[in-house]
């Protein structure tokens, strides 16, 4: 699968905010996927702080944060500008092109929050450079870094991303566990290895030798090979061009799969056709789709899930050559899966952490909110992502310091997600926005009001140089479904359903005309930007859309 080409670009509208407010909204409590929890807490912010700026004083930082007005991102340039910090790990610049490494954790974290803050001088959008001279003179450096040297260590801490915001406040989380336990909230994270453990925990199915060993081998083998052909993705980040820390590609079943999937967009850019189930994967699917259909009996089906047996038609496939390559926090794009999807994830080679939490506080659990849990994925283990894990959670496969290597394969780990694309959500029922691009759908979780509503928004920013048109629509979902499923009765009478397609995808989205909507929409795109990552989501999955 190849990646986003940068030169095919369509345009939009420029957004509203520069790269500062985008950044802002990361910290802003207002769309924190913790708010309420500890991002309002001063003591946070302040310990935040401390772990990015290490040798700094505690008065600067504090003083910092005062005349910022609590502002997170408004006190970190005033911290660089500062002369009290250790520049020597503060630089603010992107260390690529210093080729000055800061040491130990800033080595990880700080070149690339750095890539986020604003210069002193640039604090405007006006004053930012064009996105095209930002194309000529960062590309050099972040894309030909990562491409040329392959799986280095640097090529990695040179990806500035929103997800390594995330990581960087989840790293300060695990800290704020043993340090920071008066002022935190938030529970500690929990390390999880058996398939009882997980099912108490989220809403996965862990299971352990799920493959006849042979198979297993067989697969890994096979996929390792082909995943030379494999690549990393590219996309657009805050008027940079970046690469995901691992390759990917794309698989299909049949032929009307492979024609789908060959019809999907990220950020209305076509990919290239995906290529068809190897038959090692076919075997595998086959032992997969009966165990998940099989637990799916045992299981109420929400409404919005597709009623029928589980199929996986398609699978989205990742290689992580060692312990430092990973993907970011996300949650699998709904857009051509539909509401509610069951994944299933097969893990070969090298073992790894996947890393989940929930987004949505439970009502059940308020303690457990943000709660990181990892989950120990070994060779030929199947980590069945039952509904609402899309909606309501995200994972992630982090970094690590070192992995538990397989005789095979080494440090490398093989993943094969195998998804069910969904009728009724192909790329023609899928709306396009005013750049002419495929909408992404999404789920509200955060809002109150509108929780568990789905809409379609656009998801240009990550192709067209940061940019989005913004637009936004709600979805009747239990319109469309029905809808899709009137289609379905009426296809197995062969009847032309040409026109209520079309009847179909208008009367399920609504434009939205009035201001109060345009904001939420405003608002929705930034939590969608924070919260679901849709510029970090680095597997094909994420990408493709
Ligand atoms: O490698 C993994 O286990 C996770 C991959 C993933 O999240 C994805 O492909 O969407
Ligand atoms: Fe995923």
């Amino acid at each position: 699968m190849t990646t986003n080409n940068p030169d095919n670009k369509s345009h939009c509208r420029p957004p509203s905010q520069d790269v500062n407010t985008s950044v802002n909204t990361a910290q802003d409590s207002s769309v924190d996927p913790m708010a309420g929890s500890m991002v309002d807490d001063w003591d946070f912010k302040l310990a935040t702080l401390f772990s990015i700026f290490e040798s700094t004083p505690e008065d600067v930082l504090r003083n910092a944060l005062i005349s910022a007005k609590g502002d997170l991102e408004q006190a970190i340039p005033l911290i660089l500008s500062s002369s009290s910090h250790d520049s020597s790990h503060d630089s603010g610049h992107d260390s690529s092109s210093t080729g000055d490494y800061p040491r130990k954790k800033q080595k990880l974290i700080q070149p690339r929050l750095s890539a986020f803050l604003p210069s002193p001088a640039s604090s405007s959008s006006s004053s930012l450079p064009s996105a095209s001279s930002s194309l000529q003179k960062s590309s050099p450096s972040s894309i030909s870094s990562t491409s040329t040297s392959s799986h280095s260590k640097e090529s990695i801490a040179h990806l500035p991303s929103l997800n390594d915001r995330l990581r960087w406040k989840d790293s300060i989380n695990d800290t704020s566990a043993s340090t920071l336990t008066s002022s935190s909230s938030r529970p500690k994270p929990l390390v999880v290895y058996s398939p009882e453990d997980v099912a108490k925990r989220c809403p996965c199915t862990l299971i352990f030798n799920v493959l006849d060993k042979d198979l297993a081998t067989r697969l890994l083998k096979v996929m390792l090979e082909d995943s030379e052909t494999w690549n990393r993705n590219r996309w657009w980040l805050f008027e940079r061009m970046v690469e995901s820390p691992h390759k990917t590609s794309y698989f299909a079943e049949r032929d009307d799969d492979m024609e789908e999937v060959a019809g999907w967009t990220y950020n209305g850019m076509k990919q290239d056709p995906p290529r068809r189930f190897l038959p090692e994967m076919d075997e595998a699917k086959l032992v997969i789709r009966r165990i998940v259909n099989d637990l799916r009996k045992t299981r109420t089906l929400h409404p919005y899930e597709d009623q029928g047996p589980w199929n996986c038609n398609v699978a989205a496939v990742n290689h992580y050559a060692h312990s430092k390559e990973s993907v970011g926090w996300h949650a699998d794009k709904l857009t051509y899966l539909g509401p509610r999807p069951t994944i299933g994830s097969l893990t070969l080679g090298a073992t790894r952490f996947f890393r989940i939490r929930k987004v949505v506080p439970d009502a059940k659990n308020p303690d457990t909110a943000g709660q990181l849990i990892s989950i120990e994925l070994p060779h030929n283990s199947l980590c069945i992502m039952w509904p609402p894990m899309q909606e309501e959670w995200k994972h992630e496969i982090p970094p690590q310091a070192t992995v538990t290597p397989h005789p095979i394969s080494g440090t490398a780990r093989i993943n094969i997600t195998y998804r069910f694309r969904r009728e009724g959500f192909s790329p023609e029922d899928t709306p396009v926005c005013k750049c002419g691009v495929a909408m992404v759908l999404r789920c509200v979780f955060k809002n109150k009001a509108n929780y568990g509503k789905y809409f379609y928004m656009c998801y240009g920013a990550g192709s067209q140089e940061g940019r989005t048109c913004g637009e936004f629509h709600w979805v009747d979902m239990e319109e469309k479904l029905r809808l899709i499923s009137n289609r379905g009765k009426e296809q197995s009478t062969n009847t032309t359903l040409e026109e209520d397609r079309v009847q179909g995808s208008m009367s399920s989205v609504q434009n939205s005309n009035n201001d109060d909507e345009l904001d939420l929409a405003k608002e929705l795109e930034e939590d969608a930007e924070l919260l679901d990552l849709p510029l970090d989501a680095i597997t094909e999955d994420d990408l493709i859309e």
